[in-house]
This record gives structure tokens, C-alpha cells and sequence, in this order.
């Protein structure tokens, strides 16, 4: 797997540029902000007044003859109640604001997820994206949402803590916090520690779920590799990885959690011994003292809080990172601003029937490869100088061996890759002075792989234009040959595809896709590779449905099984990005060049599988 593709390496040390960007987020939700600030601060002051009560009580008690312990059992009690409300509002509040979060940044990843162009997928696994998707943003909603509460609540009761420490007795306070900086120290080494484990264990959580997606989406390619046992070592290598790191994250939580209330312990010890000596002196009261113990426990409790939290907000750094920089990712294929400021003028109800949503020509005449360069990594170019003229009506087969750059040319058509070199034009004018929106709704596209949405078959195929009649659905089905066998099929129409279509066979997928393309009535028609999966029986059935679909239209159409693409107005060999010959089928097999001989070879192949098919059953 590519290092791309796993956790990148990000600052150890907080970044608090990153969490005001992340906490940004929150702002809309300002009417759950406000309160949920105000209940961490009244739990604070709740939480450090009981000791107080205590205290009151206790030295309403020792000496004293006559003892009335109602006030402070009513001020108890309604602390109590106070911090009961606060904690029901924290919770309430921090648990929409987690909600709303995760939600609106689910959603805008998603978005942005949509707007990137072809090329940042390349590079990263769907496994990784899943995880940005699900788990970071989590993560990052529950930081916000809890996490930030639990420091805000920690950081109002150290400090109403150690005010209240200093007041009640000066030296006694000083000595119980002279524990401090030992215990900021450890939990800073501690911290990092952790952050770093932490970090690990995503890094093989991210490679696990990436390694998961590849061996469900796999899984017939292994089965038939018979490579079910390497791949399971692979993945147990992986898991024992994980296991690893995990297991010394937890080892050095248990570490640093002894350690923190040791130190709490310690307080809790030099508050006896200083403070016992001072009852005794008659220097404090027994009521302080008790006050001291139970602040000496009750004040590394919240230190302990702030530290978890910001080991926690280190280690959702990275999610947070990821995140940010995921919406902070621009298309790379976009409408630029001269473009958009077009939309704004033109997109709007009133506007010639002949132009676009961009002002120009809805039509498409031509279009044109003029000296386009191409490459997907620098430095390894696939198409250099690549120039092709297509007009309008005209279907442009290309073939040739694998890796010559046929896909490549239709990706670049369909603009899903910008040239790196040269223009593309369309009707003589840069695609990219075109609406981005405009030029791929003009696209139809049926894919090697034809993709189907779980649904019906009747679903699947409105899809490509969703405002279709049931009627208009049927025909298109029936002028690619689809109809026949959807008719035959348990529920005909109405039938359930399966995910991603798996219960139709690749070849009836390829029909379902094709009837979809051609209801959408794109003006350009892309087929990339889409009938080498297809029997000749098959072949031949969606041949006259090819016909309708290429006609009136641009269409290019990738195919290695040569005889689809025998009516093809003009048939180009390319390879090594170069077109190598250049004419119709009947041109090429004369001059008996490069396609005469692809074509020779292949029709003595299939004729000599079906001499041994038909050997074979007699
Ligand atoms: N997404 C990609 N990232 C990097 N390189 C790529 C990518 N897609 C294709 N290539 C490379 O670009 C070159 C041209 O590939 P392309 O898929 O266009 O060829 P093709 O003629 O369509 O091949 P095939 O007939 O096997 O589909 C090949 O060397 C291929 O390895």
C-alpha cells in the first residue's frame, strides 16, 4: 500500500490553530454552545462546594453544644439539585451539539468526497475514505462536543480548587499543590506517549479497514486465485500488528493512571500530616482539615480530566487534520471563475432555447484532442501531442493493445482528467471555458463493469433520466434488446437488482446500462470495453440497440472484441498514446496493417474456441 494511504505525520505538540479551525464547526450551534458552557461552569462550582458544606457542617458539629445542621443540609440539597439540572443540560446539550457536528461534517465531506475529479482517487484506497467518513468524523464531533466540556468543567474546578486551597489556609494550600508540577510533568511525558501509540494503532485500524475493502471487493478474483490463505496471512500480519501497538497503548495508560493518583494520595498525606499538626495547635479547624483531605483527593481528579483530553485532542489531531484537509481539498477540475460568473448570467429561466446554462451553443459540433498531453504521474506521460477530431454523428472505435491509452482518451473526453498539455475543445472552443455541469450532462457512459444501484431493474434504468415515463423506460430497454429479458425475469421490471446489480448476470447489466445511457439521450456516448463480458448471442442482440444509441451522436467507443466496432465510422489503432492507424474497417483490412492483423487473429481465436467448444459437446 502506497504511504499516502496510511496515517500521515503531523506535529506532536497541540496545534491550536487546527482545533480553532475544527471548532469553528460549532459555531452555528450556538444556541447549544451557550448553555453547555454554563452548566460546565455551575457543575464546577457545585462540584468544588460541597467540600465546602462539608466543612460548615463538620465545624458546626465539633465543640459545639448545640449543633443545627439544617442550613447546611439545605445548601447541600440544593446543590444538589443545581447539579442535577447542570449535568442534564450538559448531557443534553453536548449530545445534540455531537450530533449536529458529526452530521454537518459527514455531509460536507461527502459533498466534497462528490466535487473531486477522478485523479484524487487514484490515490486513495476506498478503505481510507470510508474511514475519514465514518470514524474521524466522530471523533472529531465527539472532541468537540464532550471533550471540550470536560476540559472547560476541569479548568473551572482547578482553578475554583486552588483559589478556595489558598484562601482557607496559605502554606497548607501551597504544600498540596506543590504536587502539581511533578504531575503536569509526567502527564506531559505520558501524553505524548500516548498520542504517539495511539496514533499507530489508527494507522493499522486505517491499513485493517482499508485491507477489508479490498478483500470484499476481491473476493471472487481470490477464490478463484485460490488465494485465500496468503491473503489471511496478510491480514493476520496486519491484525497482529494492531494488536501490538494496542496493547502497548493500553500498557502505558495503566502506567500513568497509578501514577497520577499516587500523587493524589501523596496530597491527600502532607494535608493530614501539616494540617492534623495545625487542629492540634488549634491553628484550623477540624471542619478545614476534612475540607482539605476531600480537595487533596477531588483535585487531581480534574487535572487527570484535562490530561486525557488533550491526549485525546493529539490523537484525534490526525483525524482532525485529515478532515480539514479533505474539505480543504479544491476540485482540480472545476468551472473557473469566467465560467461562473457565465452561470450566474445565463443559468436562469427565460434563456434561449438554443444556449446553454453557460451562454454558449447547447449543441455540440465537434470535438477536438489539439496536441494534448497526458500523464497521471509527472514524469510518466501516457498521451503527448495527441490530436483527434470528432464531429458530430460520428462513432470513433478505438483499439489496440492493453495500455496503449485508450481509456485514457475517453477519460480526457469525458473530462474526468484535465490534459496536462494541449486543449481539448468542444464545438473549436477550451472545454474548460465550458460549465463543467453543462458538458457532463451531455455524457452517457456505459463502464466495463457496468454499475447498478441496489433497486429495481425499472429504478436502475430511470435513473439515467428521472422524470421518465414507465413507457419511455420500456422503450429504451426494448431498442437495446434489454426488454426481452427483463420481461422473462420473476418480477420483469419491478425486479430487485441485488447490490451492485449482482443478481443480474454482466451481460444483462450491460443491457440494463445501456438502455439507462440511452434514455438519458446524452449527445456524447462513451463505451469503455462494455461488451467484452458479453456472449455472442448477447453480442448480437444489442448490436441494432448500439445502432440506436450511436445515432445522431459522438460516440467513442474502447472495445477489444473488434467485431462490435465493424460499423464504427472511424476506427483508430492506438498505442503507446499514438494513434498508429486511422480509417474504417473496410479501409484497415485492406491496407492490411496493425488492425488486420488484431482482427485476423481474433476471428481465428474465436473460431477455433467454438471448433473446440463444439468438439467438445459432440
Ligand atoms: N489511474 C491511473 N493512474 C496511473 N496510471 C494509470 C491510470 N490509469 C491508467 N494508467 C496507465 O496509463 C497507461 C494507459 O492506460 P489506459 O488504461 O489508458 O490503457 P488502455 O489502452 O485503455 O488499456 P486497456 O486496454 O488495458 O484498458 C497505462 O500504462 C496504465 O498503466
Amino acid at each position: 500500500m502506497k504511504e499516502e494511504a496510511q496515517e500521515d505525520v503531523f506535529s506532536d505538540r497541540l496545534d491550536l490553530k487546527l482545533w480553532g479551525r475544527v471548532f469553528r464547526h460549532a459555531l452555528p450551534y450556538r444556541r447549544l454552545l451557550i448553555p453547555l458552557a454554563i452548566s460546565a461552569v455551575v457543575i464546577a462550582l457545585c462540584d468544588a462546594s460541597f467540600a465546602l458544606v462539608t466543612r460548615w457542617s463538620v465545624d458546626s458539629v465539633v465543640g459545639k453544644t448545640e449543633v443545627n445542621l439544617w442550613p447546611p443540609i439545605a445548601v447541600y440539597t440544593g446543590l444538589t439539585f443545581m447539579l442535577a439540572i447542570g449535568v442534564w443540560t450538559f448531557i443534553n446539550s453536548a449530545g445534540g451539539l455531537s450530533n449536529n457536528m458529526s452530521h454537518d461534517i459527514r455531509e460536507e465531506c461527502f459533498k466534497r468526497l462528490q466535487e473531486l475529479e477522478f485523479a484524487y482517487f487514484d490515490h486513495r484506497p476506498t478503505g481510507w475514505l470510508i474511514s475519514r467518513l465514518t470514524s474521524d468524523c466522530d471523533k472529531l464531533a465527539r472532541i468537540i462536543a464532550w471533550g471540550s466540556l470536560d476540559l472547560l468543567w476541569a479548568v473551572c474546578l482547578v482553578v475554583v480548587i486552588a483559589v478556595i486551597l489558598i484562601v482557607l489556609h496559605p502554606v497548607l494550600g501551597l504544600l498540596v499543590l506543590s504536587v502539581v508540577p511533578p504531575l503536569v510533568v509526567i502527564s506531559a511525558i505520558f501524553q505524548k506517549k500516548l498520542l504517539l501509540s495511539s496514533r499507530e494503532t489508527r494507522k493499522y485500524n486505517s491499513m485493517i479497514t482499508a485491507a477489508f475493502a479490498e478483500a470484499l471487493q476481491g473476493l471472487r478474483t481470490s477464490k478463484s486465485l485460490v488465494r485465500e490463505k496468503q491473503n489471511l496471512q496478510e491480514f493476520q500480519g496486519l491484525s497482529s500488528q494492531m494488536y501490538g501497538v494496542s496493547i502497548q497503548n493500553a500498557m502505558q495508560s495503566a502506567v500513568y493512571i497509578p501514577i497520577v493518583l499516587t500523587l493524589g494520595s501523596i496530597a491527600a498525606g502532607i494535608a493530614l500530616w501539616r494540617g492534623g499538626v495545625d487542629v492540634r495547635s488549634g491553628g484550623m479547624s477540624v471542619g478545614t482539615l476534612v475540607a482539605f483531605i476531600f480537595y487533596a483527593g477531588q483535585f487531581f481528579n480534574p487535572i487527570n480530566q484535562i490530561a486525557q483530553v488533550l491526549v485525546n485532542m493529539q490523537g484525534a489531531q490526525a483525524a482532525g487534520e485529515r478532515v480539514l484537509s479533505l474539505l480543504a481539498t479544491t476540485p482540480g477540475i472545476s468551472d473557473s471563475d469566467a465560467v461562473k460568473a457565465r452561470l450566474t448570467e445565463w443559468n436562469r429561466p427565460g434563456r434561449p432555447a438554443e444556449l446553454a446554462i453557460d451562454g454558449y451553443p447547447d449543441k455540440i459540433e465537434a470535438i477536438d484532442f489539439d496536441h494534448v498531453d497526458f500523464a497521471y504521474t509527472t514524469g510518466e506521460p501516457v498521451l503527448s501531442g495527441f490530436n483527434l477530431t470528432v464531429s458530430s454523428g460520428q462513432t470513433i472505435a478505438l483499439v489496440g493493445a492493453s495500455g496503449g491509452g485508450k481509456s485514457t482518451i475517453v477519460n480526457l473526453a469525458a473530462r474526468f482528467y484535465e490534459p496536462t498539455g494541449g486543449r481539448i475543445l468542444v464545438n473549436g472552443q477550451d472545454l474548460r471555458d465550458r460549465s463543467l455541469d453543462w458538458y457532463q450532462s451531455n455524457l452517457g457512459i456505459v463502464l466495463q463493469g457496468p454499475h447498478l444501484f441496489s433497486g429495481t431493474i425499472r429504478e436502475n434504468i430511470r435513473y439515467g433520466r428521472l422524470e421518465a415515463t414507465d413507457e419511455e423506460v420500456e422503450a429504451a430497454a426494448r431498442s437495446v434488446n434489454a426488454d426481452g429479458f427483463i420481461r422473462a425475469m420473476e418480477n420483469g421490471y419491478e425486479t430487485d437488482v441485488g447490490e451492485g446489480g449482482n443478481r443480474l448476470s454482466t451481460g444483462q447489466k450491460q443491457l440494463v446500462s445501456f438502455a439507462r445511457a440511452l434514455l438519458a439521450n446524452p449527445r456524447i456516448f462513451i463505451m469503455d470495453e462494455a461488451t467484452s463480458s458479453i456472449d455472442t448471442e448477447t453480442e448480437q442482440l444489442i448490436q441494432n440497440g448500439l445502432k440506436a444509441i450511436f445515432h445522431g451522436r459522438i460516440s467513442f467507443v474502447v472495445a477489444h472484441r473488434l467485431s462490435t466496432i465493424r460499423t464504427a465510422d472511424r476506427i483508430l489503432v492506438i498505442e503507446k498514446g499514438r494513434i498508429l492507424e486511422s480509417g474504417n474497417h473496410d479501409d484497415l483490412m485492406v491496407a492490411k496493417g496493425h488492425y488486420y492483423l488484431l482482427y485476423t487473429r481474433q476471428f481465428e481465436a474465436e473460431n477455433e474456441a467454438s471448433l473446440i467448444d463444439t468438439l467438445a459437446n459432440g
